[in-house]
């Protein structure tokens, strides 16, 4: 059974302000259609002219499984309220999404009194769920824009590629943690391990990595798997090298792979952004977009995953959280879908 809930038209009008005049992207994209399934539904999209494909996943089993704070549950809502109120012009269209919906979660989060092993085993859960749906929309040819959720999900994006593609995915992080730590069951700290020993992910580079945010056995584990990063304090603070220096580094890497590209965020490396592990030392949103943009353009990207915002965990409440990152993820998403439509 798919576990899919889809984005409806009742959605699109309660999201969306309209004015006399302009035409938004939210009036522009595309909405699955009730009565058809995922695979109709994807080549229906891709016939009018969609290239990508928006899905959500809200879930905070998986950081709450890590041991992290609760709230990425709500972020896809974030992003679209923002989203689908931007300008449909001569630079971007909306034509070309499919604003497909959620991956349905919500009988598998727990409440707080669970144990983390319980969490744990429904993080196992989900991951089916990821793998099925997007083992699919891969199948269709259209390419994922997924908002969480917990990084935990990167696993299950990247066990579908590589059912999809049938090879390993190259996979690049902008993230203070390498989310590489022990297969001690799953959770959002170690699905690139588990990819890694599943054979879905076959080449791993971290940006921003924090030298003390990750463990000496997690680094080992890194190294013993050939994994690379760029750590914050080298570009950011030490500034041994630039930024544009290092993606271009990372792209030369990822492309010498000749492997599907995925492209992950965890939004916790953003200065601020409210999330499970949110910091006050975190790189400017400005530079995630570089970072998005300039990988998406210059690399075979096949997924684009913004993982781990989390619209109650900032400082001065749950409203002001749902327009931090309601608007970061949407430029984001912006960043993105513009470096893919002039990919070189
Ligand atoms: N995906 C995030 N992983 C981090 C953050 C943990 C947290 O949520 O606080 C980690 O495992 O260290």
């Amino acid at each position: 059974m798919l576990h899919l809930s889809l984005f409806t038209e009742d959605k699109r009008q309660n999201l969306i302000t309209t004015r006399e005049g302009e035409v938004k992207v939210g009036q522009q994209a595309q909405l699955p259609i009730t009565n058809c399934n995922l695979a109709d539904n994807l080549t229906q999209a891709k016939a009018n002219g969609a290239r990508f494909v928006i899905l959500g996943i809200g879930e905070d089993i998986g950081p709450r499984a890590n041991l992290g704070r609760g709230g990425a549950t709500n972020a896809f809502e974030s992003a679209m309220a923002q989203f689908l109120n931007l300008q449909s012009n001569r630079f971007f269209n909306g034509k070309e999404c499919l604003i497909l919906g959620q991956i349905s979660t919500q009988d598998l989060q727990l409440d707080t009194q669970s144990t983390t092993e319980q969490l744990r085993d429904q993080v196992a859960k989900l991951d089916e769920r990821v793998i099925t749906v997007l083992t699919s929309i891969f199948d269709s040819g259209l390419e994922p824009i997924v908002i969480g959720g917990g990084h935990n999900n990167a696993y299950g994006l990247l066990m579908a590629a590589k059912a999809s593609f049938k090879r390993p995915i190259a996979a690049v992080n902008l993230d203070p943690h390498s989310d590489f730590r022990p297969k001690e069951g799953r959770h959002s700290g170690n699905g690139f391990s588990y990819a890694a020993a599943s054979g879905a992910l076959g080449y791993y580079h971290v940006l921003g990595l924090h030298e003390l945010k990750n463990s000496e056995a997690t680094l080992a584990q890194l190294e013993t798997f050939g994994a690379q990063w760029h750590s914050l304090q080298q570009i950011w603070i030490r500034q041994e090298l630039s930024l544009e220096t290092a993606l271009k580094q990372i792209a030369k890497q990822l492309n010498n792979t000749q492997s599907p590209v995925a492209i992950e965020l965890d939004v916790d490396a953003i200065t601020n952004m409210p999330s499970s592990a949110s910091t006050a030392a975190g790189i400017p949103l400005l530079d995630a977009l570089k970072y998005v943009n300039y990988i998406g353009k210059h690399c075979p990207s096949v997924y684009l995953h913004l993982a781990e915002a989390a619209p109650s965990c900032h400082v001065a409440g749950e409203a002001a959280g749902h327009r931090e990152t309601g608007q970061s993820l949407s430029e984001l998403i912006y960043s993105y879908i513009n470096a893919r439509i002039n990919a070189l």
